[in-house]
């Protein structure tokens, strides 16, 4: 009998984008891993099974994500989702569906860099310590949604640690504004988007108290660096049914 086990079948969706030639390529290259088919927009979803992927990658867009997802579960298909867009709501219709497909997995991460990761997990320690926490997030000018999905749900992970230690609203005395200027405001924390050429995808996290700030940041300068985590996802998501979001707990 052989020792070697068969390598997992993947599919990639938006396989001719920025990330999905990055992820094609990553696939390729591991042993443990084949490439069985690629759709970008206009073709069939249909040829994910019918090539008989065992899993699906998903780097497309937030507004043709939920049918791409909804697909794939719907075929009794793994599923990893880079895609950004994804709302406490849309997490929330996610877990319903793999609620009747008990046997599906589906990993959802807003940010793939390992780097990224681990900024979201200081910032989220850091958050009950300060009075004040804002997010700069720069990216590419390609780049079609603001805030990113690593902002917004960095924001969240602060709002909910600032909650769990009793902070109330921010210190702001701002009483005139240009509309805009003090940024976005996601649960109460204020998140200001560049978009300038010469970026890949970085965020700065700063926060102030008494006599002292504190900044963390992240830079992705090279999407290779999404890969490592990517690959993770998807040789995870087979043995984890159900909703798995944000990569820390397949880190652990
Ligand atoms: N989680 C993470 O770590 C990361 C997430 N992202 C996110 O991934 C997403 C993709 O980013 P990026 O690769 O830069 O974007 P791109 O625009 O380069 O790629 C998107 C791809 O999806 C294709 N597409 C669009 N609609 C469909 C559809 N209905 N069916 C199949 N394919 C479709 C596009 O085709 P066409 O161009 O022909 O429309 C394009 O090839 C974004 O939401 C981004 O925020 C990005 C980096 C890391
Ligand atoms: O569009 C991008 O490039 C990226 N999108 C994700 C996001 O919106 O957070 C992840 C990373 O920032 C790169």
């Amino acid at each position: 009998m052989s020792d070697q086990t068969e390598a997992l079948r993947v599919g990639v969706i938006g396989a001719r984008g920025r990330m999905g030639t990055e992820v094609c390529k990553a696939v390729d290259a591991a042993a443990d891993l084949e490439l069985v088919a690629t759709v970008d927009e206009g073709e069939p979803l249909s040829a994910l099974p019918d090539a008989g992927a065992d899993v699906v990658v998903d780097f497309t867009r937030p507004d043709v994500v939920m049918d791409n997802l909804r697909w794939c579960v719907d075929q009794g298909v793994h599923v990893v989702v880079g895609t950004s867009g994804f709302t406490p709501e849309r997490v929330g219709e996610v877990r319903e569906w793999l609620a009747a497909k008990p046997g599906v997995g589906v990993v959802i991460a807003p940010n793939f860099g390992i780097g990224a990761v681990l900024m979201m997990q200081f910032a989220a320690k850091a958050a009950r310590y300060f009075e004040s926490a804002e997010i700069i997030e720069l990216h590419h000018p390609n780049k079609v949604d603001a805030p990113s999905g690593t902002a917004t749900h960095t924001a969240e992970l602060i709002a909910e640690a600032r909650a769990a230690a009793g902070l109330g609203a921010q210190p702001d005395a701002t009483a005139q504004e240009l509309a805009g200027a003090r940024g976005a405001e996601v649960e109460g924390v204020r998140v200001h988007s560049i978009r300038a050429r010469g970026h890949v995808a970085h965020q700065e996290v700063v926060f102030g108290g008494e006599g002292e700030t504190l900044t963390v940041r992240h830079d992705s300068v090279d999407r290779v660096s999404f890969m490592p985590g990517v690959l993770l996802a998807v040789r995870k998501v087979v043995e984890r049914p159900g909703l798995t979001h944000g990569l820390d707990s397949l880190l652990d």
